[in-house]
């Protein structure tokens, strides 16, 4: 057995092939897409790709490369992808059929930075190696478990049957963080867990023994803390002003709310955490102090969900690499009482997460 994964986020393309034991053969990635792009796969090292401006374009570039390597398509006993978005319907792993892939088109809108892409991906397999099954993994499964309460949105009742309501997303990566947290610990899993995801998406998740119980993306990948180039939770009144006052278009508000804003938007200089870390100029640190205001305060949002934390990890880009962002963010988080020795670090991996799916399936 031979699986292959692939990832298409907001900024990259990431792949993975693993043997039928869900043991990794190799990882790469495309990513920096949209500023930098480059190739790189662990232990053969990296090229620039400046041609590359799409995650599907990535797709070109990696499955060369796999190619080259000796993995071409149709040699794989299953195919994986990230699909960030599986509406209502879908909340486990799916084969895709023409079906699926048409109730998964309807939902384009709902993640604008990566449906389009993941959709794209997945089409394009299905074309190159139609004998082998493709199977659509979710970021909104894992919160299939939270409470109805927690999926609300305060719109009048009929909204909610026409699916808006919230969902919750980065759910291959948090199931992932549970599976991996005890092996990093050597404890077992705290019973009431705080995890930040933060990378260049960014959002948190209560966990209760093992299961999301509030997070804080809903209805679009839009929601909860400021990210790269996403605001994150806005007063909806200004929406309303930016439509009424400055003319904005349904467009123009996409383009602000999900790639001018953010970290990019607040410092005027980069969304990325690693140049805002490194600079020395005052709207870059005022960025960081932001960002780590805004983040404790979503981490506070999610306190009576769980009635107490145990214990906090961080995963991701930044989660996962950028100790003085965690602990600008613990230091603004003291009274909740965590101690240091339950402040943990899990590498993100959705890949193995989707592995596991494709292998459970095939
Ligand atoms: N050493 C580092 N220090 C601070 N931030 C980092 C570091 N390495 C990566 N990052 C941040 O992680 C972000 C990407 O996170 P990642 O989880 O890989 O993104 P994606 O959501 O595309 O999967 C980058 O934008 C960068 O800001
Ligand atoms: C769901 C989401 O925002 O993903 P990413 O962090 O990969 O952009
Ligand atoms: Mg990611």
């Amino acid at each position: 057995m031979k699986i292959l994964v692939l990832n298409a986020g907001s900024s990259s393309l990431k792949f993975a092939v693993f043997d039928g034991a869900l043991k990794v053969l190799l990882k790469g990635q495309v990513s920096g897409i949209g500023s930098k792009p480059r190739l790189e796969v662990d232990g053969h090292g990296g090229r620039d790709v400046p041609h590359v401006t799409t995650p599907s374009e990535g797709l070109l570039v990696a499955a060369e490369w796999l190619a080259d390597n000796g993995h071409e398509p149709s040699q794989f006993t299953g195919i994986g992808h990230r699909i960030v978005h599986g509406g209502t319907q879908y909340v486990s792993p799916v084969v895709v059929d023409d079906q699926v892939q048409q109730d998964l088109d309807a939902l384009r809108q709902l993640a604008p930075l990566h449906l389009p892409f993941g959709l794209g991906v997945l089409r394009e397999m299905r074309r190159v190696a139609p004998e082998v099954p493709n199977i659509a993994c979710f970021d909104t499964a894992f919160h299939a478990t939270q409470p109805e309460l927690a999926t609300r949105l305060p719109l009048p009742r009929s909204y909610f049957d026409k699916g808006y309501r919230r969902y919750g997303f980065h759910g291959l990566n948090y199931q992932h963080v549970v599976e991996a947290l005890p092996h990093v610990s050597g404890k077992p899993l705290p019973r009431r867990l705080l995890a930040a995801h933060l990378g260049s998406g960014a959002s948190m998740c209560a966990i209760h023994d093992g299961k999301s119980v509030a997070t804080t993306m809903g209805f679009s990948t839009a929601d909860g803390l400021v990210m790269g180039t996403r605001t994150g939770s806005i007063d909806p009144g200004v929406l309303v002003a930016l439509m009424r006052d400055e003319h904005m278009d349904l467009e123009q508000l996409e383009d602000i709310l999900y790639r001018r804003s953010g970290l990019l938007g607040l410092s005027g200089i980069s969304p990325d955490m690693r140049v805002l870390l490194a600079s020395d100029r005052t709207e870059a640190s005022e960025a960081v102090d932001y960002y780590c205001y805004s983040a404790a305060r979503h981490a506070a949002s999610l306190v009576p969900a769980l009635g107490g934390v145990d214990a906090m990890v961080f995963t991701g880009g930044v989660g996962e690499n950028a100790g003085a962002v965690r602990a600008r963010i613990m230091s603004h988080l003291k009274w909740l009482g965590i101690g240091p020795g339950n402040v943990y670090v899990v590498p993100a991996n959705e890949e193995l997460t989707i592995a596991r799916g494709v292998k459970e399936l095939v």
